[in-house]
């Protein structure tokens, strides 16, 4: 290997594209996204605000939130007998490997396959975005034997979504909620699924089998799996007492504790976190479980005196998914859904200006060995 190569564990400050999707400016607190900051798009906008900036570039006029709103509701439904997918699987299945499965399943059914030009990327991404929370919310309900949900065309994306996925439709305030987290979750530079997908597109394969490599990224509890770990933590611990001491008993042990710490962030609060934590403290009001904030409270306070470490977004969405009656199987499978728009967006741009990514290797295996 030439002397100047650089190697850096996990690719740790590595830059692996160019990008105009977003960018995490950590010293300004913004995650700019198409030269918006995010945390103002989420208080200001709405979620198919942010699908139209990340797929066409520029925020949406009303008319073309409304095509948006109506290209989607039409691509809702999957394939007739696409259901029979989820019946054939063990019932032990993860609703994260459901969706894998499903989103590789649904290459199948694409005319636009070899599509890779932008707009019809684009279009692809809207027949994704529009089945992916069928497929999510449905591959549970199946796996569960319970009755599947159809999508309610009326209702906007993601009061559907949420619908799908509880039956029970919405309060206004509980939908509006889950949207801002959709908005946390939709994009985020180069987390490990989106490396992943640019990684599977720049060999030239589809969007199907990069969004597929990204969900099976998705899942570890390093990256998206963490909300759902964190969900787990709070309830074995029951009270802010019990969650005290199961984060000291882990720290001893050194374990890592989910929900805390970023590669990117390192030991500054995650933007995303500071909001849900705000939406966490509505919901818990609205819903009586004062108890469940003060528990994430406590865990913040105590993570920043005995480690230094912050709560990312996983932190504060879990709770905040709880109280919107998700399954807690189900707030992977929720965050790829959301992120779905960012991966598409990044496959689109990785098509556009493609180097296919293939790295070397610092090898201190043997040599001269014979057979
Ligand atoms: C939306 C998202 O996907 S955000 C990420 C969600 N993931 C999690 O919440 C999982 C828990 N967090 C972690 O494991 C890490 O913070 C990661 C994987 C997110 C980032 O990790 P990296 O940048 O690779 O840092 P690394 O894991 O090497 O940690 C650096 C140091 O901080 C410690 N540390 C980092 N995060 C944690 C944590 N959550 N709990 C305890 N210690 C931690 C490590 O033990 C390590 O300490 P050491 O130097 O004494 O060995
Ligand atoms: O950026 C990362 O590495 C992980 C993350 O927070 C995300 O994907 O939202």
């Amino acid at each position: 290997m030439p002397e100047q190569t650089v190697y850096k564990p996990g690719l740790d400050g590595v830059v692996a594209a160019v990008t105009k999707l977003s960018y995490l400016d950590v010293d300004a607190e913004e995650i700019v996204i198409r030269g918006y900051e995010l945390i103002e798009l989420a208080e200001k906008t709405q979620y198919l605000d942010l699908v139209q900036l990340l797929l066409r570039g520029e925020l949406p006029s009303n008319s073309e939130r409304s095509s948006l709103e109506m290209a989607l509701r039409t691509e809702y439904d999957l394939p007739d007998g696409f259901f029979q997918l989820f019946k054939q699987l063990p019932k032990e299945t993860h609703p994260m490997d459901a969706l894998r499965t499903g989103i590789s399943a649904l290459a199948g059914y694409d005319k636009q396959l070899e599509a890779r030009k932008e707009e019809e990327i684009s279009q692809t991404a809207v027949r994704l975005l529009a089945k992916i929370p069928n497929v999510v919310a449905n591959s549970y309900h199946i796996l569960h034997d319970e009755p599947a949900v159809d999508p309610k065309q009326e209702l906007p994306f993601s009061t559907n979504f949420l619908y799908m996925i509880t039956g029970q439709m919405p309060t206004p305030t509980d939908a509006d909620f889950f949207d801002q987290s959709l908005m946390m979750y939709s994009e985020h530079e180069m987390p490990n699924s989106t490396f992943t997908a640019r990684v599977i597109a720049s060999t030239n394969s589809d969007l199907y089998g990069a969004l597929t490599g990204a969900a099976a990224s998705l899942k570890g509890n390093l990256h998206g799996g963490a909300n759902e770990a964190v969900m787990h933590m709070l309830l074995e611990a029951k009270t802010t007492d019990g969650f005290r001491h199961l984060l000291h008993q882990k720290l001893k042990n050194k374990e890592k504790i989910m929900g805390f710490g970023h590669r990117v962030y390192m030991k500054k609060m995650d933007p995303r976190a500071t909001l849900m934590k705000k939406a966490l403290k509505c919901l818990s009001d609205d819903k009586q479980r004062g108890d469940l904030y003060e528990m994430c409270e406590a865990g913040e306070q105590l993570m920043k005196e005995e480690k230094g470490l912050y709560p990312n977004l996983d932190y504060y969405a879990a709770p905040v998914y709880y109280l919107l009656g998700i399954p807690i199987d189900l707030y992977t499978p929720v965050f790829f859904a959301a992120r779905t728009i960012g991966l598409c967006a990044h496959v689109a741009e990785q098509y556009g200006n493609n180097k296919l990514f293939r790295p070397r290797v610092l090898y201190n295996g043997p040599r001269g060995l014979h057979p």
